[in-house]
């Protein structure tokens, strides 16, 4: 069957994975905003928060890496200083603007500890409205907790089902849906229990996907890496990092697939850096999908920081934020060095 938006689908995907560039994360929800705005000593309400995603967005020279942002339902709806929309200021830049859809991960029912994130009630109405403000992209986070007996099939199956579903109607209004299903690196698990859950869980989303007549070629897996628990005792290195993860991949995700994008998931901004560098050497030749970044705290982090701590130094907050995308953009080409952080410093 012909989808119909299959061309505008697979054309938003090339622009998203242009080889060099990848897409930022603005789509923090109220409370994740307010408790990272916290930690940095700002106080957030919708208008710093606006002023802030102005500061990242405008960031001078970050168009040169960046190829779309995705966007949270306060944000789209906010516009620059100037009175420009974001939505259509990021056109004008040539890049995508996206939005989050979920409504976050609640409590899932008789699976203690576990999670399943809701927001397919009225999403029909919600991406036509979306579409309408220039939207063309979209993303889903579920989040897969590793743990004593974690995570159960349940979970992965709840959370999947749900994910299908959004990726069929993101498609329905010509919108590229990307597909988060987060395993989560808290714990203390190793990386071969992390290999093990990310691979049964990938084999259920795409297994899901498939029996939802979702477009593959229309769509975008958003993906943690194959790691080592935070808590690990002996955590495995940044080649070790990278061969799982691409290995898994290959095994788990179809050839038809659009693009894959990582997430940092609460690696270090530099980590997250090599690990994606390292990822697309080993990868050279062999992944049939483009691959690149779509980080939200490995790339905004330093740049917080300098505009936590002091509101005047916005322009050095940008130039913080340009330099981790420009990083990371050269690590989506495998070109990165870590020199190259010191010799800019
Ligand atoms: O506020 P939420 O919905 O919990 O989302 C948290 C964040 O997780 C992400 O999916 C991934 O971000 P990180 O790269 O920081 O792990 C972001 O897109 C999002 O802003």
């Amino acid at each position: 069957m012909m989808h119909k938006h299959a061309k505008a689908l697979t054309e938003t995907v090339r622009t998203l994975t242009t080889r060099g560039k990848g897409i930022v994360a603005l789509d923090e929800s109220n409370a994740t905003c307010t408790a990272r705005f916290e930690a940095a000593g700002v106080r957030s309400t919708p208008e710093t928060r606006r002023q802030y995603r102005e500061l990242l967005m405008t960031a001078p020279g970050s168009e040169d890496h960046i190829s779309g942002a995705i966007l949270y339902d306060e944000t789209i709806r906010q516009a620059t200083s100037d009175g420009v929309p974001f939505p259509n200021f990021l056109r004008a830049r040539g890049q995508v603007p996206g939005i989050k859809v979920d409504t976050g991960a609640k409590d899932l029912a008789n699976a203690p500890g576990e999670k399943v994130t809701e927001g397919l009630d009225g999403l029909r109405e919600r991406l036509a409205e979306y579409h309408a403000m220039g939207a063309r992209f979209a993303k889903w986070r579920a989040v897969i907790a590793i743990g004593d007996g974690l995570p159960s099939q349940l979970c992965c199956e709840a959370n999947a089902h749900a994910m299908a579903r959004y990726a069929a109607l993101c498609q329905e209004a010509g919108i590229v849906p990307i597909i988060e299903p987060e395993v989560l690196i808290d714990g203390s698990h190793d990386i071969d229990r992390c290999e093990s859950v990310t691979e049964h869980n990938l084999r259920i989303v795409f297994r899901e996907l498939q029996v939802h007549r979702v477009l593959l070629e229309g769509a975008i897996l958003k993906t943690s890496m194959v790691i080592s628990g935070l808590r690990a005792t002996k955590r495995a290195g940044v080649q070790e990092v990278a061969k799982r993860t691409v290995a898994t991949l290959l095994r788990c995700v179809p050839a038809a697939l659009g693009g894959v994008v990582f997430l940092s998931g609460g690696q270090g901004n530099v980590e997250s850096t090599q690990h994606l560098n390292a990822m697309q050497q080993v990868a050279a030749g062999r992944a049939p999908w483009p691959m690149t970044f779509s980080y939200a705290r490995a790339l905004q982090q330093p740049a917080l920081e300098i505009w936590g701590a002091n509101q005047q130094c916005a322009a050095e907050a940008q130039q913080a934020f340009a330099f981790r995308a420009q990083m990371n953009a050269l690590a989506a080409r495998g070109e990165y060095r870590q020199s190259l952080e010191t010799e800019a410093a």
